[in-house]
């Protein structure tokens, strides 16, 4: 048997399985079994035509922007819309075929917006270009997904099928799970709250599954099965969603209210240049981008030129981006702002930076 024949298998036994107490183990054995096939099946494969020719588009700008979606939702419209760079639009399906990158200019930053070719049903199993489509996604900051509004709500839970089955997860905080494999002494379970979900024996289970045979577990959360299969696993890719519904010049008023509404959701008319401005604004929520400003001793801070960095970074960064030797110069720096209890506060290079806080860097 093959491993696509295998998965549909537990799937199908997942599926006629009910769920209650005395199926639990059963239950959250599959699961891990599934996981563990579909690992198997994201291994590289050796053919030819699983490289990604066209795709390895260089990271540029502060951050990436990933546009996934169905062929033919106006995905190139989009990108043409946005950045200055012209993709081919068209009505028929697969009209992109490459990886095209963009750039959005906005509040002072660089956002690299990629346009992707269209992804199908069973992508992630590498039908179309699927997995190189899924492969640049992962290396995204944000993932734009984006709908056609006259076409149902499949599509949607398709895409996220086929993200969630490489692992991917969206608008999803990663399982608040101590796991710590160990050389000797057997499985220690410990939760910090009730779990209602979980339970030592489960765990026990998924962990032989596994092979795992002495580590320790603590749970901070009442997390479910999944969630600990994925911290198991690891190499899962948490990341922010946001559904942009286009083409809502096709629908009516009450249609558009009620797709605006859903969380984590935009509609938007590329045709008609219908709410972009809002569509940024989200996006730039989103990316969580952090502005620096910096400031000389005795003057004004420079409010004009910000320095844009990722959320959590340090002192250290901000002096990399001013220059490559400043790091090893610097004595202290004097900083204004959410971060600081004092303001200025005299701060080291590993002192965590917020947004807006201004910075005065002091050199040996
Ligand atoms: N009515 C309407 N049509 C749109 C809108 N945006 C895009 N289109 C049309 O939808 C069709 C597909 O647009 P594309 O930008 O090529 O779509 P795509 O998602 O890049 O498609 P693939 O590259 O084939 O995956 C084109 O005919 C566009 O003119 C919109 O807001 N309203
Ligand atoms: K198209
Ligand atoms: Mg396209």
């Amino acid at each position: 048997m093959g491993i696509l024949e295998k998965i549909s298998e537990i799937e199908k036994e997942i599926a006629r399985t009910q769920k209650n107490k005395a199926t639990e183990y059963h239950l959250g054995l599959l699961k891990a079994k599934l996981a563990k096939y579909r690992a198997q099946l994201l291994e590289p494969s050796k053919s030819a035509s699983s490289k990604g020719e066209g795709f390895d588009v260089m990271k540029s700008g502060d951050a990436r922007v990933a546009l996934i979606g169905f062929p033919s939702v106006g995905k190139s419209t989009f990108l043409s819309l946005m950045t200055s760079t012209a993709s081919e639009a068209a009505s028929y399906e697969f009209t992109t075929l490459t990886c095209i990158p963009g750039v959005i200019e906005y509040k002072g930053a660089n956002i690299q917006l990629l346009d992707l070719p269209g992804i199908i049903e069973g992508a992630a199993q590498g039908k179309g270009r699927g997995r190189q489509v899924i492969a640049v996604a992962r290396t995204a900051d944000v993932v734009i997904m984006m709908l056609d509004a006259t076409k149902g709500e499949v599509q949607r839970s398709l895409l996220e099928k086929e993200l969630e089955s490489v692992g991917i997860r969206l608008n999803k905080h990663k399982p608040n799970i101590y796991f710590k494999p160990k050389k000797g002494g057997g499985i220690s379970f410990n939760s910090t709250v009730t779990l209602t979900q979980c339970s030592e024996k489960l765990v026990q289970l998924i962990l032989h599954e596994y092979k795992i045979f002495n580590a320790e577990v603590l749970f901070r959360d009442d997390c479910s099965p999944d969630e600990f299969i994925d911290v198991i696993v690891g190499n899962r890719v948490y990341m922010p969603c946001l559904y942009v519904y286009n083409k809502i010049d096709q629908i009516s008023m009450e249609e558009v209210d009620r797709l605006a509404r859903k969380p984590n959701s935009v509609v938007i008319s590329c045709g008609m240049k219908l709410n972009l401005d809002y569509l940024l604004e989200m996006l730039w929520e989103y990316l969580a981008l952090t502005c620096i400003y910096t400031k000389k001793r005795g003057q004004r801070p420079d409010f004009t030129d910000a320095i844009i960095l990722r959320k959590g970074a340090s002192v250290e960064h901000v002096c990399h981006r001013i220059h490559r030797s400043l790091a090893s110069q610097f004595k202290y720096a004097l900083v204004w702002g959410t971060s600081t209890k004092y303001s200025p506060q005299r701060v080291g290079l590993t002192h965590t930076m917020e947004h807006e806080d201004v910075i005065q860097i002091v050199k040996k």
